[in-house]
Parts: structure tokens; C-alpha cells; sequence
């Protein structure tokens, strides 16, 4: 099954764009610049450095070949915001493990409304830098280790203006991040994927989304079923297989996270069983709520188990979520330790993310398109 490119979700940036400059940004915003182009050539990933080491840019300052000639002062591109919904693993099995120790995975993936936000505003050549803001700023790299600013330097290589290239791109990036990282739910590769998406119209690249998948599973295996959202998918090999489904309903998701990451390798470290069965989606697929809930009770996250491990309040999370009136099915999206409810209707999933936060939990509600 060949999956088309969905409609991306992008808008045009509304703030103006902010000045480059080394100074804190207020407001806990942390921000990370990999040096202007001919300092220091970013073109692997680094370690993680401390943001004010990074943000002491060149950035403000550095010109800008385009402009040096002072023949074309405009602007590469102008500014946008896309949005990088989370990734739901409605379903994951583990089938097996290859020689390189990465698992062979089965999983329908849907991504409800629930979002981080990021936005692109034109930088000098060679800068490439990322601002890091939002109730969940503290849990991402506000340097270069952070997967949006990775994915913008990735895809710039791609096409040979990478920061070392002799004509680089450029990009100050601004994340918002309001998902938990290290969460299940996609996080940095939700916001990679974006970063591909949104960069690879801003540069007027083109990629086939074949190719960006390809430059995605560089970054992170559930890249490329991020690339897909917000279209329902399933998701096949270590995740480098992405397909579209049909007959999947839109859904009423609950999200709940208990405040324990689960780092997913060590989830995947902890993981005991390894044999789990391949679930066919059925050739009309599943298109009412009922249907798909009947087919999903056949299936289940076999994560869950490592992940308990890990964060033994997932147990509790599931019992509640699936307390709240209207819930149909409750699990664990990923590698943990983020749990998922499946409503009747948004109002019951709204209802219970309120009761959830009402006792101290990250709790949000969106809803998935359906195929
Ligand atoms: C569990 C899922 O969330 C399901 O969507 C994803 O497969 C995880 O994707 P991800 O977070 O992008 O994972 P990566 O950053 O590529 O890998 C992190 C670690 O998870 C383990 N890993 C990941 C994917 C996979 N198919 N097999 C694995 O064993 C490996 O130990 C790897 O080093
Ligand atoms: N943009 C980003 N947002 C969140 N975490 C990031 C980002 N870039 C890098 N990271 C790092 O990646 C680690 C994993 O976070 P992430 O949110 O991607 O995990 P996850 O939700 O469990 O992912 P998955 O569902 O793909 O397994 C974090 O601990 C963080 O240090």
C-alpha cells in the first residue's frame, strides 16, 4: 500500500520573526545555535552542550553570503509553524529482532490533535539554530542534539547545503514543546518530521517522501510513521516500513502521562518476549468505533510489561483512564510511559483528562483522523 503525502500541517508563522541575538530569552526559553557557517561545521550529531555555550551565536551577527554582495536581501523563506502531532501506537507487536539487535515491530499508529509546534524563520547561511520553549522546553535539548534542529541539518545535507557546504541553508527554529518527552508518544521524532515536512516546502526541496522517510530513519526508527501524520498508519519492519490503512475511524483520545519517563531503550532492554504474532488488518478494515475496539482487544502493546518496570505508576494510569465514564479501551502508547483512552466522544475524553489533571497528571485530549 502506497501512502500518498498528507496535507501538512502547516500555517504561516503569526509572531514576527525574532532577532538572532546570544541573549537568555526570557520566559524559560532555552535556545541552542550551532556556530555561522565557517566556524565550526555541524554534520553529525554532538554531544549534548550547554545551551548558553550555543546560543552564544554568531548567529545575530554573521552575514549573510546572500546579502554580502548587497544584490538580494531577502529573505530565503518566510516564516511557518507546523504542527507535530503525537504518535498513538493503538497497537504494538513485537515480532522478532534483527542481528543488529533493533526489534521487528507491528503497529496501527494514529496521531490525535495533541501537539507540539514548530516554526521556521529565515537564518544567515549556515546557521542553524533552535529555541526551545513550552511547559515541556526542560524536557528536550536546546542544543544540537535536538532532533528538529538534527532533522533541518540532515535534510540540508541531503541536498549538499548542509553547514559545511560551500552555499548552505539556513534556519532559526523555534520548538514549543507541549508533549513529555521521552514520553512514547513520538516527541522528537513528532517534531523531526515536521522540521522535514515544513523545511523541505521552505527550501523549495521537493523530496519525494520516500526520500525523507529515508533521511528520517537516520534520526530515530518512528520517523518515518511520524512523516505520515496526520493520516493514520501501519507500521512495519524496525518502523522504516510505512504504509496507509483504510477503514480506520476518527477517534476520541485521551492522553495521560504519569510523570516517569521510560527511555525506550532501556524499555526495549527490559523486553523479555520477542515472539508476539503479526494482527492482519482486515481488507474493509474497521471504519466504526466498535469494530475497531473489538479488533484492538485482540492485539496489545507488548511494551507494556518493560515499561511497568520501569514505571510502575503506568498500572495505576491504565486502571484510571479506563474508570472514566465513556472510555472504551485503555493502554500504553510506544515505549511508555504515556497511556492512551479511547472515548465514545470527545466530550468523555475531555472529561477524563480534566479529572486526571485535577489529580496532578500531564492530561490532554485530541482526536485522530480517520482513513
Ligand atoms: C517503540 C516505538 O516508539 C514504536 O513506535 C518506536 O519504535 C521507537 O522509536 P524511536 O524512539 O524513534 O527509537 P530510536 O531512537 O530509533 O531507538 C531507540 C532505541 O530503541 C530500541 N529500538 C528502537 C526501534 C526498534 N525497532 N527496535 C529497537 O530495539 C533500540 O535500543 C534503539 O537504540
Ligand atoms: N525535540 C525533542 N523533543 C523531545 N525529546 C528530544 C527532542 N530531541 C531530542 N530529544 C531527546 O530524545 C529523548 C526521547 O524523547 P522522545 O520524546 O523523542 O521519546 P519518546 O516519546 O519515548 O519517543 P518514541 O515514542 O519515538 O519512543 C529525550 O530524552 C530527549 O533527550
Amino acid at each position: 500500500m502506497a501512502a500518498d503525502m498528507p496535507a501538512p500541517a502547516e500555517v504561516p508563522a503569526s509572531a514576527p520573526s525574532a532577532p538572532l541575538t546570544g541573549a537568555r530569552p526570557p520566559g524559560g526559553r532555552r535556545r541552542a545555535s550551532p556556530p555561522a557557517a565557517g566556524a565550526i561545521a555541524i554534520s553529525a550529531p554532538r554531544p549534548a552542550a550547554p545551551a548558553r555555550v550555543a546560543s552564544a551565536s554568531g548567529a545575530a551577527t554573521a552575514p549573510s553570503r546572500r546579502g554580502e554582495g548587497g544584490a538580494d536581501r531577502r529573505p530565503a523563506f518566510e516564516p511557518a509553524t507546523a504542527l507535530a502531532p503525537a504518535k498513538v501506537n493503538l497497537h504494538l507487536h513485537v515480532l522478532g529482532r534483527r542481528e543488529d539487535g533493533l526489534h521487528l515491530l507491528e503497529s496501527l499508529t494514529v496521531f490525535p490533535d495533541v501537539c507540539d509546534v514548530v516554526t521556521a524563520r529565515p537564518a544567515p547561511p549556515g546557521v542553524f539554530s533552535i529555541e526551545v520553549a513550552g511547559p515541556f522546553a526542560a524536557g528536550a535539548p536546546a542544543d544540537a542534539s535536538n532532533l528538529a534542529l538534527r532533522a533541518a541539518i540532515a535534510l540540508a545535507e541531503a541536498v549538499g547545503q548542509g553547514p559545511a557546504a560551500e552555499a548552505p541553508l539556513g534556519v532559526a527554529l523555534t520548538l514549543e514543546k507541549t508533549l513529555p518527552a521521552a514520553g512514547g508518544i513520538g516527541g522528537g521524532s513528532a517534531d523531526a518530521a515536521a522540521v522535514l515536512r515544513l523545511m523541505n516546502r521552505l527550501w523549495s526541496l521537493d523530496l519525494p517522501l520516500e526520500r525523507l522517510s529515508e533521511i528520517g530513519l537516520s534520526l530515530g526508527a518512528d520517523l518515518p510513521v511520524c512523516l505520515h501524520a496526520p493520516a493514520p498508519a501501519w507500521m512495519a519492519g524496525i518502523g522504516e516500513r510505512v504504509s496507509a490503512v483504510s477503514g480506520v475511524p476518527p477517534l476520541a483520545i485521551l492522553l495521560a502521562n504519569p510523570g516517569t519517563p521510560t527511555p525506550t531503550p532501556e524499555v526495549f532492554r527490559r523486553l523479555r518476549h520477542r515472539d508476539g504474532a503479526p494482527a492482519a488488518w482486515p481488507a474493509e478494515g474497521c471504519p466504526g468505533l466498535d469494530a475497531l475496539v473489538g479488533w484492538l482487544s485482540d492485539t496489545s502493546n507488548m511494551l507494556e510489561p518493560p515499561a511497568r518496570e520501569v514505571a510502575p505508576a503506568v498500572s495505576g494510569l491504565l486502571q484510571t483512564i479506563a474508570a472514566q465514564p465513556g472510555c472504551r479501551l485503555a493502554r500504553m502508547s510506544g515505549s511508555g510511559a504515556t497511556c492512551f483512552g479511547i472515548f465514545e466522544t470527545m466530550a468523555g475524553a475531555e472529561a477524563g483528562a480534566q479529572a486526571l489533571r485535577r489529580a496532578g497528571l500531564w492530561a490532554a485530549a485530541g482526536r485522530s483522523a480517520g482513513a
